[in-house]
């Protein structure tokens, strides 16, 4: 399933995969978003930029798309765009094949042909992806209501979200990540004026997450509550994955969707000013695992976070070592008749609310097979049971088919035009 294409940089994708497992194989118990060893090509090695982090380079083009699988990035934009009354299927078109020409030349650190800004000039490709889905609009928009996935329904309601679709949904969406900020704006401009007179923007969010070298050892990303965050993701290489995170058709899942995913993105504001009043231990009650390693409540400090969690085993009071209403226990695939899904999150802080409160929390991505045993039973036995969601306000969605990789020659959603 990995594709074996090498980049510039002189590693594969099959490569930073590996290097995924080495990091687990050291312990850290890291799944591949914001997890894993996150290894830099040598200095010098590859086309422009001036360090060994401005020349990572992933390959764009391969089975599934970039940004799903590889390493989280230090910098990120999501954006939405929507397509232009009139646009339809031509002009969707050309559009997906102009924002492929670009994204494969500005993926390999070259300037993009049309509209370039010399924003970007100086530095290398920064391990740039960008990931591309549609929206469930879309498909009337541009005439191919016949190929909206069933499974691309709107998202149930659910308890306790107040949702801004100002913040949210859209026909276009793109997850734009890179090592260097310079480099994530750069992109998300050049898309933006590629697109005009086609498809407008509707939001951006900017996030970030660890940016590689910041810790002495490679480890998984910390959130803004200070958990380590991403510990217990799917891992390729462990039976069944690639079935959690990418479609097969048959039943009701198109075939132009072979090898491509569905994208659940949620604004997930936390509320920090009550959360940091909680002492640690009942923060670590809140999760299920320790702050300090990860650890789950069920072993012992310091066996670090790639222990596996015992929902079974007793605390000292006589109850559960892993509280009822513990994240990890609620989000659990085994109390969810087997929910699973990648999770590659990232953090935002925007400055403070009218009332002085963070303006912060996790822009939570989640790519799987189907939502509708992914993500949606998931957040209905979250949204009612899980003691975190006491600290956290929904306040924007969105879900996304995110099409297979570009193929070798091709455009970025050719399956689903041509397919
Ligand atoms: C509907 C799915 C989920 C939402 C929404 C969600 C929000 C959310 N989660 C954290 C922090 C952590 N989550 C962790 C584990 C975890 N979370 C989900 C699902 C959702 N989280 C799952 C399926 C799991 C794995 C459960 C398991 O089987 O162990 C963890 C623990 C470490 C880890 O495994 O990643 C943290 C920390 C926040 C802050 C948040 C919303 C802002
Ligand atoms: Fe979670």
């Amino acid at each position: 399933m990995h594709d074996e294409k090498k980049g510039s940089a002189g590693f594969t994708r099959r490569a930073l995969l590996g290097t995924a497992g080495a990091g687990l194989l050291v312990g850290a118990g890291a799944g591949v978003a914001g997890a894993v060893a996150y290894e830099r090509p040598a200095e010098g090695s590859a086309t422009g930029g001036g360090g060994a982090l401005g020349t990572g380079r992933v390959p764009f083009r391969g089975e599934h798309q970039a940004g799903i699988l590889d390493p989280q990035q230090a910098g990120v934009r999501l954006a939405a765009f929507d397509l232009a009354d009139g646009a339809g299927r031509d002009g969707l078109r050309t559009l997906l094949q102009r924002w492929t020409k670009a994204v494969d030349r500005l993926t390999a650190g070259e300037p993009a042909e049309e509209f370039d800004n010399q924003v970007a000039l100086d530095a290398g490709p920064c391990s740039l992806t960008v990931t591309l889905g549609f929206g469930a609009a879309l498909f009337d928009k541009a005439g191919l209501a016949d190929r909206r996935p069933a499974a691309l329904e709107p998202l149930p309601a659910f308890p306790g979200e107040a949702l801004d679709p100002a913040r949210g949904e859209g026909d276009l969406f793109v997850q734009i990540g890179a090592d260097d900020a310079l480099v994530v704006a750069h992109a998300l401009r050049t898309l933006q004026k590629l697109a005009a007179g086609t498809a407008a923007l509707r939001w951006q969010s900017a996030g970030f997450a660890r940016t590689p070298g910041a810790t002495a050892r490679p480890m998984t990303g910390r959130n803004l509550m200070g958990q380590i965050d991403g510990t217990n993701n799917p891992k390729p290489g462990q039976d069944g994955f690639a079935a959690k995170v990418f479609c097969t058709p048959g039943g009701d899942q198109p075939a132009w969707l072979a090898g491509g995913s569905y994208l659940v993105f949620r604004r997930i504001r936390m509320l920090l000013d009550h959360w940091e009043e909680l002492p640690v231990e009942r923060q670590e009650r809140v999760l299920g695992r320790r702050k300090s390693d990860g650890s789950p409540l069920s072993a012992p400090a310091g066996s670090g976070e790639g222990t596996a969690a015992d929902l079974s085993v007793q605390g000292p009071d006589g109850g559960p070592a892993i509280p009822s209403d513990a994240h990890i226990r609620v989000a659990a695939p085994a109390g969810n008749g087997g929910a699973a899904m990648l999770r590659r999150g990232f953090s935002y802080h925007d400055g403070a609310l009218p009332d002085g409160s963070p303006d912060a929390g996790l822009l939570f991505l989640a790519f799987q097979a189907d939502p509708r045993k992914g993500f949606t039973p998931v957040q209905r036995k979250l949204s009612r049971g899980d003691g975190l969601s006491r600290f956290l306000r929904h306040e924007a969605s969105g879900l996304y088919a995110v099409p297979p990789g570009a193929p070798a020659g091709g455009y970025l959603g050719q399956q689903l035009l041509e397919g």
